[in-house]
């Protein structure tokens, strides 16, 4: 049997798309792991899975794997891309709630939700103010999937993202943003993310650390993130939800052997 995917990125970050809506196919954690590989499958950073929704104010159900087969509560960047491939402003049904799309000329917009603050939330595996972790001074928060924020030197990533990311602090790990303030409304970013390493972009990294640093008064709440891939604008709003917006782009379709 072949399976049909379409490889997609939001800056660089990258993405094989799998719509089972129509037709199931077997994506156990293997084939999910072999079709992400660089070398013998496809190659991406994150595999994602549409289906039909279960709630009837969703379009789409959506599932988010690492390239390493761990499943993730929430992906920013693959997100606006399932918004593109979907169409019409869909509502995605995911482990994080219903999430509303727009779409403005080239722009995708998702509204991820509410971050989550308290340390159980994240989660951490003991009880710590998450504005400041007794882990290079980070501070935590969940957009449905667990990150970290350092503030300081984004070229520590490569170095520190891999012992930060599986700390015992992290019971289900983490993602490790590095973030260097260039102003109240710009920040630089680099994220090492769980089970992908560090990617050209994270959507939901952004969206941590503008909430991160507002939250330490760092930043105000709409924040233009310049990531190694390009930018994301997002806005952490007053209902409380944080707007990211940002392009996505279809690369090719093609079948799996
Ligand atoms: N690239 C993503 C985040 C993907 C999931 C993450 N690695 C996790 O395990 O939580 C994004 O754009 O948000």
């Amino acid at each position: 049997m072949t399976i049909p995917f379409t490889k997609m990125h939001g800056l660089g970050n990258d993405f094989i798309i799998v719509d089972t809506r129509e037709r199931e196919y077997p994506l156990d954690t293997n084939t999910i792991r072999t079709m992400s590989d660089r070398h013998h499958g496809i190659g991406c950073d994150q595999f994602v899975t549409l289906s039909a929704p279960t709630n009837p104010k969703a379009d789409v159900l959506v599932r988010f794997f690492n390239a390493d087969g761990s499943e993730a509560g929430a992906c920013g960047n693959a997100s606006r891309c399932v918004a593109k491939f979907v169409g019409n402003n869909p509502v995605l049904q995911t482990q994080n709630g219903l999430l509303p799309t727009y779409q403005q000329d080239d722009l995708f917009t998702v509204n991820m939700g509410k971050p989550h603050l308290d340390w159980q939330s994240v989660p951490l595996s003991e009880a710590h103010d998450t504005l400041h972790l007794p882990l290079h001074d980070a501070a935590a928060c969940s957009m449905g999937n667990p990150h970290a924020t350092l503030f300081g030197d984004v070229s520590q990533a490569e170095e520190l993202g891999p012992s930060l990311e599986n700390a015992p602090l992290f019971p289900e790990r983490a993602n490790i943003g590095f973030a260097q303030i260039l102003s109240p409304n710009h920040m630089r970013l680099r994220v090492w993310e769980r089970g992908a390493g560090l990617t050209l972009a994270c959507g939901s990294g952004a969206c941590a650390a503008v909430v991160n640093a507002s939250r330490r008064n760092l930043t105000e709440k709409t924040c233009r993130v310049t990531m190694d891939g390009g930018d994301l604008s997002i806005t952490w709003q007053e209902d409380g939800t944080v707007l990211m917006t940002g392009p996505a782009t279809l690369v090719f379709h093609g079948e799996f052997a």
